[in-house]
This record gives structure tokens, C-alpha cells and sequence, in this order.
């Protein structure tokens, strides 16, 4: 295991690289000039999606790579099986992502499963949470971090057009594990108040790397009445 990778993002910014189906930025070379971008930037770390892209990003920054595999769009899809873990393993990544909600999982595997074999393959595990319980649970299997990434997309989890910052504040003080912010962070300020609650870390993805969501977000503004 390499728990340097924990240290290295602490009370810094990690940057989600990260295209969604049928984006024109969603091509392996477009996002290691991303991360490349996020590094020359200052970042302390990136979050990829996908194990060919994890594997050329590890290959072109000198950073952290945290991997995930998005495998579908509804119920479990962020590294849904012990597989998807270990592919995102075995393509470098320093830390792999995975959801660590109530749901159950496609392979019938638990979350615990998916910690044991990341941690015999070397890598350390990120839980995506929605809840305070979810994350207490994730930490108590073995979480190397926990991050409030699903809190939103799940149902049972609060609906904001902000970033959770109250579940951030919960999991810092009470799951005894170094605490992720992630999740609709759109302000410099709004990823100093995360670390201000005692946030390990603040992942932010669409506010710097989603010229197609960003320009919608102006286009729409402009077009209301
Ligand atoms: C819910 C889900 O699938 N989140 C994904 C997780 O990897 C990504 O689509 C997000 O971009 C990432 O979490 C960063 O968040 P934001 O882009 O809001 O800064």
C-alpha cells in the first residue's frame, strides 16, 4: 500500500478529469492534456475514469492518480464490481474509487470485498458515499479516505444545487477517516469552506475541466426571460 498518496492531497485541491459519454472531450489524449493542465495548475491530484485513461494519465503526471470505472448511469456505476476495482488497479492508479452506498452491487459482492482485493493489489480505496452512514460504514471496512461524491445522486441523500458541506462536516468528525469534499464545487471559496470543516481534501471536476456543462450553464442563463 502507499499511504503517501493520502498525504500528498492533504488541505490540497484534486481535479476530476473527466469527459461523460458522447462528449468531444471524452478521448484518452484530450484528458491527459487535462490532467497534464490540472498538474501545471497546482493540483495535488487527479481523479480519471477508466482504465486506459488511468493508465496514460499515470504515465504523463507525477501526481497521485485516484481511477474509477463508470460502468452505466443508474444504481451502482462508479467501479461497480471487484473486476472494475482491480483493472483500475492494475492500470496504476495510487487510489481506486468506488461506490460505497446501501445499494447493492451488480456482482453480488459487498464494499469489504472490494477493499481486500485493492488492498492485496497494492492500491489504497476512496468510498463515494451519500450519507453520514454510508461513510461511518465504508470507514469501518477499511476506507482509506471517504468522499461525499454521491451525496445528491442518490436517493436518501439531499438534493442541492451547492456542494453537501453539512455531510462533509459530519463524516470529518465522526468516521476517523481522512474526508474528501466532491461533488458540485464551483468556487475557490466553496473548496476552502470544505477544508475549513475539516475536509482531508476537495475534489473539483466540472467547474474546471467541462468546457461543454460550463458553456450550457452561461447559454441557459442568457436564455431566460
Ligand atoms: C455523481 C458522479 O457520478 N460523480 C462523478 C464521479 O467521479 C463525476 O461525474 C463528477 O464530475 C465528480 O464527482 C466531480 O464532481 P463535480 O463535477 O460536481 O465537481
Amino acid at each position: 500500500m502507499n499511504p503517501s498518496a493520502v498525504d500528498a492531497v492533504r488541505g490540497r485541491l484534486i481535479v476530476s478529469c473527466q469527459a461523460p459519454p458522447g462528449d468531444p472531450m471524452r478521448d484518452t489524449a484530450t484528458l491527459v492534456r487535462l490532467a497534464r493542465s490540472a498538474a501545471a495548475g497546482g493540483a495535488a491530484g487527479v481523479r480519471v475514469n477508466e482504465p486506459e485513461v488511468v493508465a496514460a494519465v499515470a504515465a504523463a503526471v507525477d501526481l497521485p492518480v485516484i481511477g474509477l470505472w463508470k460502468d452505466g448511469d443508474t444504481g451502482v456505476y462508479i467501479t461497480p464490481t471487484v473486476p472494475h476495482a482491480l483493472a483500475v488497479a492494475e492500470a496504476g492508479a495510487h487510489v481506486v474509487a468506488a461506490d460505497a452506498t446501501a445499494r447493492p452491487r451488480p456482482d453480488g459482492s459487498s464494499f469489504a470485498d472490494l477493499v481486500a482485493a485493492v488492498h492485496a493489489a497494492g492500491a489504497l480505496v476512496m468510498a463515494d458515499v451519500s450519507t453520514l452512514d454510508e461513510g461511518l460504514t465504508a470507514a469501518r471496512q477499511g476506507a482509506d479516505l471517504v468522499s461525499s461524491t454521491l451525496s445528491g445522486y442518490v436517493p436518501g441523500s439531499p438534493r442541492q444545487s451547492g456542494p453537501d458541506l453539512d455531510l462533509v462536516a459530519a463524516l470529518a468528525r465522526e468516521s476517523g477517516t481522512p474526508v474528501v469534499a466532491e461533488g458540485r464545487i464551483s468556487t475557490p471559496e466553496e473548496a476552502a469552506a470544505a477544508l475549513a470543516l475539516g475536509a482531508h481534501s476537495v475534489v473539483v471536476g466540472t467547474a474546471i475541466t467541462a468546457p461543454t456543462a460550463l458553456t450550457h450553464r452561461f447559454v441557459t442563463h442568457l436564455a431566460r426571460p
